[in-house]
């Protein structure tokens, strides 16, 4: 059975800190592979100034490009939205039987997970790694059963400084990928 890590995001756009963890997520979860599955649309976020499907699956694509355990997925623009983690979990268990998939959850996101759709179903069906994020308190000491904390210490990078200072004409390349950069130069993003 491949291990197999779902990386669940809006990846508006995706990040140097989003690779890095990763990086860091296939050594101390012991994961075969991560799939970077691009969300169309997170049920908590609106979709207003959210940058096009394909555009933000692209982008992961370029950044992912040397990265051999690494995968940009698109499973989810083929599904309802907005996106559950649990409707996704259920249909990629089906349709590979091959993998045993981890979800991976950023400490953010743990946050709120308990009003996560079917919740209590993905804790008892599927193994899950949450992973420290600065600005987010986390208390290892509470996590249930089947929870585990991952030790990747923490990554700099969020999308929003990204948006921000691109919006502001200043200098973003060095938090990003350099075919993302080019992308987003190319294509005008965020201006
Ligand atoms: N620097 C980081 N450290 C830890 N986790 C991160 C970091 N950046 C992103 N993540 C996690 O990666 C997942 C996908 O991230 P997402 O695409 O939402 O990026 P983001 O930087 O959080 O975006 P935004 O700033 O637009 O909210 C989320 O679970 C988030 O917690
Ligand atoms: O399934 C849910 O109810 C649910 C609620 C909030 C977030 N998620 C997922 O969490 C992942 C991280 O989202 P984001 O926007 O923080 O990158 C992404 O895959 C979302 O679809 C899922």
């Amino acid at each position: 059975m491949l291990q197999t890590g779902i990386f669940g995001g809006t990846f508006n756009p995706v990040h140097n800190g989003h690779v890095e963890l990763a990086r860091r997520l296939l050594a101390v979860a012991r994961l075969d592979e991560i799939w970077f599955v691009v969300s169309p649309q997170n049920p908590f976020k609106r979709a207003l100034h959210l940058l096009d499907d394909n555009m933000r699956l692209e982008m992961v694509r370029l950044a992912l490009e040397n990265e051999s355990r690494m995968t940009a997925c698109d499973y989810e623009f083929g599904m309802p939205r907005p996106s559950y983690m649990w409707h996704t979990l259920q249909a990629m268990a089906r349709d590979y039987p091959d993998r045993r998939f981890t979800l991976l959850i950023g400490a953010d996101n743990w946050a709120r997970f308990d009003e996560w759709f079917a919740a209590r179903d993905i804790l008892a069906n599927y193994p899950v790694v949450v992973y420290p994020r600065e600005g987010t308190a986390l208390d290892a000491t509470t996590l249930p059963a089947g929870v585990t904390l991952a030790d990747t210490g923490l990554v700099p990078g969020s999308s929003t400084e990204v948006r921000r200072l691109i919006a502001e004409g200043e200098p973003f390349s060095h938090l990003v990928p350099p075919r993302v950069a080019e992308f987003i130069d190319a294509h005008g993003l965020y201006r």
